[in-house]
């Protein structure tokens, strides 16, 4: 199993390091624009395996596309990540012309690979990639749900004061400060719904820290996280080379699902070997469904902004 991973920076560098600590891939090839930067940082984690015990090999490359060649699984994080009072979608102007010169490069050296997009604003650089390159739907994954729902599952534990593992729920909808939709209703303690232990004031107050969730590290690191996003691409990765089988909340190609055409945006997978093996269709109450239809209008809205 060889995986890329494109942006040596914070989250792309946390991502190598967590598929490396999992010891699933055979090879992990990072690459940077920036002269010796991936080859350093690659360096690095390798100095790292003989004390965490893993044998997968991570190399290094500025700019050289040959070296990834033949990967099965690609994750693009390169490009700008956003300052504090900044929106994610102010990044589009950079990231969409970087996200598309990556994609279409790593296509050229892995015509049948799985492409991960973490690039901000990650649905609408997700539906770049549909547009630009020529892989199927089923191959096309953005990560920013897994990412939500993990941070959701931080803030009903702290609501809940349980242990984090005893806690469950999603998060689907644009991963946007707007656009998220954290599923309250369906949220759980060890089976039981959440609202048999707080009110629901309290859980509007969960439901909007999750929205922000990005938006409170950006302003506390002056950039934006990085350990749990890429801890939740490393989970898409291995479910993917893993054949798992996993539900993750992604962002997709809707063709009719949810009542939503022509847009990616979060929605529930289930992840295996060949990139996304079904969509999870859940049944939303109205409420639910009006947030998800506004989320989605605001995803088209920015999507509208890119010059295909
Ligand atoms: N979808 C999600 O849930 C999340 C998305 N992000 C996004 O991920 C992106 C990366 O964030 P960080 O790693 O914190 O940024 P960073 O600045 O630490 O790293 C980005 C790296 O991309 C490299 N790069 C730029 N252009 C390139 C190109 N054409 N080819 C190869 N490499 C190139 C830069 O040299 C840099 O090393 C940002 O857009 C950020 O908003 C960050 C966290 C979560
Ligand atoms: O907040 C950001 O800009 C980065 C990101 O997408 C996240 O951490 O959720």
């Amino acid at each position: 199993m060889k995986v890329t991973v494109v942006g040596a920076g914070a989250v792309g560098a946390s991502c190598a390091e967590y598929i490396a600590i999992k010891n699933f891939a055979s090879e992990v090839v990072l690459l940077d624009i920036k002269e010796g930067y991936a080859e350093g940082k690659a360096m690095d984690l390798m100095q790292t395996a003989s004390l965490n015990g893993f044998d997968t090999r991570i190399v290094g490359s500025t700019n050289d596309y040959s070296k990834t060649a033949g990967s099965d699984i690609c994750v693009i994080t390169s490009g700008i990540p956003r300052k504090p009072g900044m929106t994610r979608e102010e990044l589009i102007g950079i990231n969409a012309g970087i996200v598309k010169t990556v994609s279409s490069n790593l296509v050229k050296h892995s015509p049948k690979t799985i492409i991960i997009v973490v690039s901000n604003p990650m649905d609408t650089m997700t539906y770049l990639v549909h547009k630009t390159t020529d892989l199927p739907k089923s191959r096309i994954i953005g990560m920013g749900g897994a990412l939500d729902s993990a941070r959701f599952k931080y803030r009903l534990a702290e609501a809940l004061e349980a242990p984090i593992s005893d806690v469950d729920g999603m998060v689907i909808g644009g991963h946007s400060d707007t656009g998220m939709v954290p599923l309250t209703r369906l949220a759980t303690r060890n089976s039981v719904p959440v609202t048999e232990f707080i009110s629901q004031e309290r859980l509007d107050q969960v439901m909007e820290d999750t929205k922000v969730g990005g938006a409170t590290l950006t302003k506390l690191l002056g950039t934006s996280a990085w350990y749990a996003p890429g801890a939740a691409v490393s989970g898409l990765v291995q479910a993917i080379a893993c054949d798992q089988k996993k539900i993750y909340p992604c962002s997709v190609l809707l063709e009719g699902e949810y009542g939503l055409n022509d847009l990616c945006i979060g929605v529930p997978v289930i992840l295996g070997r060949n990139g996304i093996e079904k969509i999870v269709e859940l049944d939303l109450n109205d409420a639910e469904k009006e947030h998800m239809n506004k989320s989605a209008e605001g995803v088209s809205k920015t999507n509208a902004l890119l010059e295909l």
